[in-house]
């Protein structure tokens, strides 16, 4: 067992002095500015800030998904895999990175309910992930996509039907369960309750933090919501204009914000949901 201290140091990801920009007609407009963030193995990170504030940006850079005009400018990011090799994946390219995707880092993005493609069963759109990804596991697809979908609490004949049977609490499951297919040391989620019903967005929380206590994946979860950060985050970091302004335990950050931006995005909230309420009154996920 790593001691403390060990522990305390125990970093799956280390961003520095991240910098990424969008070429613009009028110039390059910086969405994300001069970033440094750890993220400890093991932990669930939030990743807070209104619309506009750079968080998907951030993800991408993290994933190495940006696409034109979006550009890393500077900065570095070290991944540590699980009992892997560390990698700059600013440096990592081509079949290197590709190696690491969904077997290392996975991403579930934003509106990730329409990713899924609408002319392929459920269980066909796993067993494409499991065989492009990790071939040498072919033989498991079978006994895998039950197992994955009751993981996430949905029936295994879900397995059988088409995106368009499903609701959209269940299609945001199916990408959760592929996401952890493959079984990632991170899983980088965007938004994984917008555009959902209150309900629903409980169900989604808690099997998050189901998948953490079963795989101990790590988990990074962007939310321009901060109730979503109440009920599931260990550590929140706060983005306002690009820039991380405050980075800390989710308790303390709600019960003593040090930075005048977050006490905003806390009192901006109608009925705030604290982390010690969710826990105590609802059944919520802690
Ligand atoms: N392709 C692009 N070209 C130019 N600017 C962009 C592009 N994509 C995003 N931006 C700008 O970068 C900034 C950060 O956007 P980003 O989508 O990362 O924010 P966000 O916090 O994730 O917000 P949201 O939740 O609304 O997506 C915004 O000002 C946005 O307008």
């Amino acid at each position: 067992m790593p001691s403390d201290s060990e522990k305390a140091t125990d970093n799956i990801l280390e961003v520095s002095d991240l910098t990424v920009e969008y070429a613009t007609s009028t110039g390059a407009f910086t969405a994300v500015q001069g970033v440094d963030l750890d993220v400890r193995r093991g932990e669930i990170l939030g990743i807070a800030g209104e619309s506009g504030s750079g968080k998907s940006t951030l993800a991408l850079a993290l994933l190495r998904l940006l696409k034109p005009p979006g550009q890393i400018a500077q900065g570095s990011i070290t991944f540590r895999p699980d009992g892997g090799t560390p990698v700059d994946l600013i440096k990592t390219q081509g079949r290197a990175l590709r190696a690491l995707r969904w077997r290392n880092l996975s991403y579930l993005p934003q509106g990730s309910m329409n990713s899924l493609n609408p002319v392929m069963r459920i269980r066909d759109q796993f067993a494409d992930v499991i065989i492009e990804h990790a071939p040498n596991r072919k033989g498991e697809v079978r006994e895998m996509v039950p197992r994955l979908l009751r993981q996430v609490g949905l029936e295994t004949r879900v397995a059988q039907m088409y995106p368009h049977e499903l609701s959209g609490g269940m299609k945001q499951r199916v990408l959760m369960a592929i996401c952890v297919a493959l079984e990632p040391d991170l899983i980088i989620a965007d938004e994984p309750t917008t555009a959902l019903d209150v309900t629903i967005q409980r169900v989604i929380l808690q099997s998050l933090a189901d998948l953490r206590e079963q795989y101990g994946v790590t988990l990074v979860v962007i939310s321009h919501d901060m109730g979503v950060h109440a009920q599931l985050v260990d550590r929140v970091a706060v983005m306002h204009r690009g820039r991380i302004v405050e980075v800390g335990d989710v308790f303390q950050v709600f019960d003593a914000p040090k930075d005048d931006y977050t006490r905003g995005l806390i009192a901006s909230i109608p009925r705030m949901e604290t982390p010690e309420r969710s826990g105590q009154e609802e059944g919520a996920v802690r």
